[in-house]
């Protein structure tokens, strides 16, 4: 009903728990101190950066059935001998502590939810879909005194935005190829799983589209699982995609009696892992050779860009990270006697307001009016192929570049199901099991629910709208949202 609802573009009411309840239910036992004290999601922000696990949520692969649901009631296998130590000097995780030595029971239900952002998978889905998205509080983040127009907002940018995207997925088939790759991934991750003789029902959770990451945690409720791991597959945290699923999780765990009770593990980032690292470095090398020169292609990282006032003033952890994983992918394609010239661009930019800078356009032509001859792009920030690998950068990128005075182009292709990167992943979710915790014991939480007056929320809606008119046709805004949003 909630996806329904959200699909329509109807009122999300309950969704709507003050948000810095997170930071008692996510977690951080330590290191939880704001940097920004206004800024509601910070302290939530700073827990979820200073450690590794935090305790929380679930999802689905179909909308409605889990990829195992034969296996359901089956015993299930010891995963004592299954648990690898951690990744030296890379993985971030240790907890191999107490899980080890135990079994996985006939009555143990294991989940894993792989969280994921969602496309639209029709042309007619993009406008919904773009709706769902920017009336998402951490996407466009409003002061609290104007939280009230999110919606209306979100409403009149999709509509204007609408047109472009489309454009975009059209040229890449008509829709988002998300759904169907996650679910690849969800599949190999399962069985990588079962070949460590750990059976687990794996559910997909999308943020913004189908399957939504509500009708992935009714799914786990209904099959009873008893302990949980949520791996947003997103290797880098950001507030504006992991923070945001989570968020999602925490509000509906915390309402629901069996929910706030299950042992659950979030694996927040894992850009770090030893597995990650060098199946990127394995895609980079393999690609470098189909150049003439291997020796003179620049690598050219280019991660989704985030608003700058993200790190700036809510504390996002996303650009640390990124320079973070490049540094490390870096230094093992060093290793390997790999010593290329490496550059980091943000792209994707949408809206008049700061992003992370350098801009992946901006870059591009300034190395070809530097003389940079071959340039192999590696997409960073996501592990599947999707609109900004396929279209801007296969396409308005590759233009750009070629314009600029590159000669030779290349671009390495998404992890997606890579084995080596897969079977990591796998890994995680064992190290993960043993620090499962319900947030009842860990938050305190109330279970208390918003209440929604529906009188309330139409005065307000129609005052929103007329507000988000206003402010987004005063000459400033317009030229800005023209030349950056559509
Ligand atoms: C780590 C990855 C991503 C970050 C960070 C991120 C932040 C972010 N994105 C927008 C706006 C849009 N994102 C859109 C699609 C989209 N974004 C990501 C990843 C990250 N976004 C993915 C995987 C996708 C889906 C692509 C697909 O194949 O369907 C879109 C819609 C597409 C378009 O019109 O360009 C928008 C809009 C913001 C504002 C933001 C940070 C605040
Ligand atoms: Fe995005």
């Amino acid at each position: 009903m909630e996806a329904a609802s959200i699909a329509a573009g109807l009122p999300q009411t309950r969704l709507t728990v003050a948000s810095h309840k997170l930071s008692r239910f996510f977690l951080a036992p330590s290191n939880s101190s704001s940097k920004v004290g206004s800024v509601t999601s910070v302290s939530f922000l700073e827990s979820l950066s200073a450690q590794t696990s935090l305790v929380l949520t679930a999802s689905p692969i179909e909308k409605a059935a889990p990829i195992d649901a034969g296996s359901r009631g089956r015993k299930r296998n010891v995963v004592a001998q299954s648990f690898a130590a951690p990744s030296a000097g890379i993985c971030p995780f240790d907890r191999t502590s107490s899980f080890q030595s135990q079994s996985q029971t006939a009555e143990e239900k294991i989940g894993l939810l792989l969280l994921n952002l969602g496309g639209p998978e029709t042309l007619q889905d993009v406008q919904p879909f773009l709706f769902n998205l920017f009336a998402d509080p951490d996407i466009i983040r409003l002061p609290r005194p104007f939280q009230f127009l999110q919606k209306p907002l979100a409403q009149l940018i999709s509509v204007l935005r609408a047109p472009k995207s489309k454009v975009g997925y059209a040229a890449i088939g008509g829709g988002s190829p998300l759904r169907k790759i996650t679910d690849e991934q969800a599949h190999a991750i399962k069985d990588a799983l079962q070949a460590k003789d750990v059976s687990v029902n794996v559910y997909v959770g999308m943020r913004y589209w189908y399957p939504f990451t509500e009708e992935a945690i009714q799914q786990i409720k209904k099959d009873r699982i008893t302990r949980l791991v949520v791996l947003p597959l997103y290797p880098q945290f950001s507030i504006s995609t992991t923070g945001s699923s989570l968020r999602i999780l925490e509000n509906t765990f915390s309402k629901d009696a069996y929910l706030s009770r299950l042992p659950v593990s979030v694996i927040e980032s894992w850009y770090k892992r030893q597995g990650y690292v060098k199946s990127m470095a394995d895609l980079i090398e393999k690609e470098l050779q189909t150049f003439s020169k291997p020796d003179e292609v620049m690598i050219f990282f280019s991660a989704h860009g985030v608003p700058v006032s993200y790190v700036e003033v809510a504390g996002d952890p996303y650009k640390d990270q990124m320079e973070d994983c490049i540094y490390l992918i870096m230094q093992e394609l060093k290793a390997r006697g790999v010593y290329n010239d490496h550059t980091l661009a943000y792209q994707s930019r949408v809206g008049p307001v700061q992003w992370l800078k350098p801009y992946t356009d901006e870059v591009l032509v300034e190395l070809g009016k530097k003389g940079v001859k071959s340039l192999l792009a590696v997409p960073v920030s996501f592990v599947s192929e999707h609109i900004e690998t396929l279209e801007e950068i296969d396409m308005e990128y590759r233009e750009l570049a070629l314009e600029s005075g590159i000669e030779s182009w290349g671009r390495v292709p998404a992890l997606g199901c890579t084995s080596s990167f897969i079977t990591d992943l796998a890994d995680a979710v064992v190290e993960a099991l043993p620090s499962a915790k319900a947030i009842a014991a860990s938050s305190g939480s109330t279970g208390e629910i918003d209440n929604y007056d529906p009188f309330r929320y139409a005065i307000k809606l129609l005052f929103g709208s007329v507000l988000a008119c206003v402010l987004l046709f005063s000459p400033k805004m317009f030229v800005a949202f023209r030349n950056q949003l559509l």
